[in-house]
């Protein structure tokens, strides 16, 4: 039996994961779960999983379920609450699957108090990869990717020689707005941004995908996890998301790995690993794919994806400032305060503002994440105007 908490349960990742284990309940049980707010999907979670521990970081939401709930569950609040969730002795493996930086201490928690992690949560990795991936080795854990594009490459380089990359392939779809030019995207609405060709994923997620922020910071994430140079990471366009990213070997042959778009096959296989289980999932017919296409990505009408590849570059506290202003930028769209088209422009001011700082440590990247936020919200107020 396996023992798994789930930072993020009620979100896209965290309901699927969740579909997982209780098609799998001879192996994985559950014994926290954390959310922001939604209580009442927390609660019903609560009522079928029995987690141990389970979280409310909002300490209203919390407090409206502590008086509510009379199970036996020990329901806790806010960070305090989460560290302890990502903490607890009886588990063995912590799904990170919170959205945006909040990811990142219940994760070096979990790691120092000797957790494996199934990490969905890529900020993490784009704030602070280095600092992150070293104290997974140093706590001797593994670090088993959700995300599609690294699940591809990570079973792709299964019983290879790592020395032996040449380069990762990512695949991107390339979003809602692929093929529009910055003049036929000045005026796309938040509905707009939301209708993803392939994944039904939450709203932040979306929105990066549709900028191509999403590839970006999986470009860094790509970097840390397989510890391959910016070099040797090239994102292609393939709208139909069904090679899910390829690695290209020293000798020219490229493995690459297929399936549905359907994120509880990489959950799974982040959970299972090195096993692989059998599942219900729907099944690629390839003899039914219309075709499967190719192109560069779009720098110029969608410049995130080579702002990321110069956060990751420069290295420090950079990629944090990427995520930071891109955070701050996305929630000011939804939130229908800036236009798509400025999400780019915060992203850009914040990281021309920033002086980096080599090497960070936990601290420092807490500092510059908050400074990045307060910068970014600056711009974005001064856009609104
Ligand atoms: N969805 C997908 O298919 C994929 C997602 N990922 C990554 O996985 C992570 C989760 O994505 P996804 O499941 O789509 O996101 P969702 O928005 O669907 O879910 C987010 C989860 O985080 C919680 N949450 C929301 N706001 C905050 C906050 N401010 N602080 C802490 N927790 C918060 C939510 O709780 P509540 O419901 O209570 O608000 C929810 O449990 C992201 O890092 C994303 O990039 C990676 C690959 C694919
Ligand atoms: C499902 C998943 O892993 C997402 O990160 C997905 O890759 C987003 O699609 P884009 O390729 O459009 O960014
Ligand atoms: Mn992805």
């Amino acid at each position: 039996m396996k023992h798994i908490a789930i930072l993020g349960s009620t979100g896209s990742i965290g309901t699927q994961a969740l579909t997982v284990i209780a098609a799998n309940a001879d192996r994985y049980t559950i014994t926290a779960l954390a959310a922001y707010q939604n209580e009442k999907l927390l609660a019903e979670q609560i009522e079928y999983f029995k987690p141990k521990i389970a979280v409310l970081i909002d300490k209203l939401a919390a407090d409206r379920m502590v008086t509510a709930y009379q199970g036996k569950t020990k329901i806790l609040a806010g960070e305090e609450g989460l560290l302890e969730a990502a903490t607890f002795y009886q588990t063995d493996t912590v799904l990170t699957s919170l959205v945006g930086f909040a990811g990142l201490k219940p994760t070096v928690a979990a790691i120092k108090a000797k957790k494996n992690i199934a990490l969905a949560n890529k900020e993490t990795l784009v704030a602070a990869g280095e600092l992150v991936m070293s104290l997974a080795k140093e706590y001797n854990v593994s670090i088993s990717p959700v995300d599609s594009e690294h699940s591809a490459v990570f079973q792709c380089l299964n019983g290879e020689n790592k020395q032996q990359i040449k380069r990762i392939i990512l695949t991107a779809s390339g979003g809602p707005f692929r093929g529009r030019t910055i003049e036929e995207m000045r005026n796309v609405t938040v509905e707009d941004c939301l209708k993803h060709p392939n994944w039904s994923m939450g709203r932040k997620i979306t929105i990066d995908s549709a900028t191509l922020a999403n590839k970006g910071l999986e470009v860094i994430e790509a970097k840390w996890l397989f510890g391959v140079d910016y070099d040797n990471i090239e994102v292609c366009v393939h709208p139909q998301s069904i090679i899910h990213s390829m690695i290209e070997f020293i000798d020219g042959s490229i493995m690459a790995q297929l399936g549905m778009p359907d994120m509880r096959l990489p959950i799974q296989y982040a959970l299972s690993y090195p096993e692989r289980l059998s599942s219900e999932f729907p099944r690629l017919d390839l003899t039914k794919l219309a075709a499967l296409t190719f192109a560069e990505p779009d720098t110029v009408n969608f410049p995130a994806l080579k702002l990321a590849y110069s956060a990751g570059k420069a290295g420090g506290t950079m990629p944090c400032i990427f995520n930071a202003a891109n955070e701050v930028a996305v929630y000011a769209f939804l939130n229908g305060e800036i236009s798509f088209l400025d999400i780019i422009q915060v992203i850009r001011y914040t990281m021309e503002k920033h002086t980096l700082i080599a090497n960070p440590d936990l601290e420092q990247i807490d500092a510059a994440d908050a400074w990045a936020r307060h910068l970014a919200l600056l711009a974005v107020n001064d856009l609104k105007k």
